[in-house]
């Protein structure tokens, strides 16, 4: 199968350090992807090279080529706002817009598209909230502040306002890690569902939530990728033995 996504030879550095080193890496379109190691190990920042979002700070370089589908991320002439377009991204703490309303926040981007028909938006805001599994418990509430809705419910619709705009990939930074056990669970088992529609890359510390949601893990150590494979490989036979150590919880 040919690679959603394809990264060569990808360094990133800030100013002069370097915090990823020469990463190969191939995502297959409709799998759930887990970046693991420990922290300051370049999970986010080889994450967020995949949203060009290093753009946008100043000192950041990006070198080597990534790939979506087929075309080259940061070649000359390409528009990073339209790459963005392409790529969503979940954070660590919930960001509805804290003004808007539920429906708001999750048509919020055709709007910025210039989506206008009302019957459309509400199409899309039903669909998202239904991907997102929130639906059944917002649809008599869409025009109320976003604000007003418990944590796991707002990280909820962050994923619905993400689908919205239907994104090639889903980047995830770790998003249940400010969410209590329940709210968690729900959204690990929304990963599965969301592999039909979309493919994911989430960065997470948990090692069991890697275990439990993801085909692929990828075992990052101060800034190299160290071990890429099949989720039951990593966790069960590694051949590397750093990533042995790692994830029988030796160190990190
Ligand atoms: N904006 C920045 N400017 C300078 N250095 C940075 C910046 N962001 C991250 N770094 C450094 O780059 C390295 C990798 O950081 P990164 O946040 O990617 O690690 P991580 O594996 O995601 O860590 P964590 O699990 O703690 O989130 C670290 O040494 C970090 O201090």
């Amino acid at each position: 199968m040919t690679p959603l996504l394809s990264a060569r030879n990808v360094s990133i550095f800030y100013g002069d350090k370097q915090a990823v080193r020469d990463v190969n890496l191939d995502i297959q379109p409709g799998t759930v992807n887990a970046l693991i190691g420990p922290s300051g190990c370049g999970k986010t920042t080889f994450l967020r090279a995949v949203n060009r979002m290093h753009d946008l700070t100043p000192g950041a370089r990006v070198t080597g080529t990534l790939l979506l589908d087929g075309e080259n991320m940061y070649g000359p002439g390409v528009d990073p706002v339209t790459m963005r377009r392409r790529v969503g991204m979940v954070f660590q703490k919930p960001n509805p817009f804290p003004t808007m309303s539920v429906f708001d926040n999750v048509v919020s981007g055709l709007k910025l598209a210039g989506v206008r028909d009302g019957k459309r938006l509400m199409e899309v805001a039903e669909r998202s909230l239904r991907g997102a599994a929130l639906w059944e418990e917002v649809k008599d509430r869409l025009k109320t502040p976003a604000t007003g809705l418990s944590g796991g419910q707002q990280q909820r619709l962050c994923i619905a306002r993400a689908l919205a705009v239907e994104p090639e990939i889903l980047l995830m930074d770790e998003p249940t890690s400010a969410l209590d056990p329940a709210s968690t669970a729900k959204i690990e088992d929304l990963m599965t569902d969301l592999k039909k529609v979309t493919t994911i890359i989430i960065v997470t510390h948990n090692m069991h939530q890697a275990a439990r949601v993801s085909d692929t893990t990828s075992f990052f150590l101060n800034g190299d990728l160290v071990e890429h494979g099949v989720t039951d490989q990593i966790f069960t036979s590694p051949r590397d033995e750093r990533t042995e150590a790692y994830v029988t919880g030796r160190f990190g």
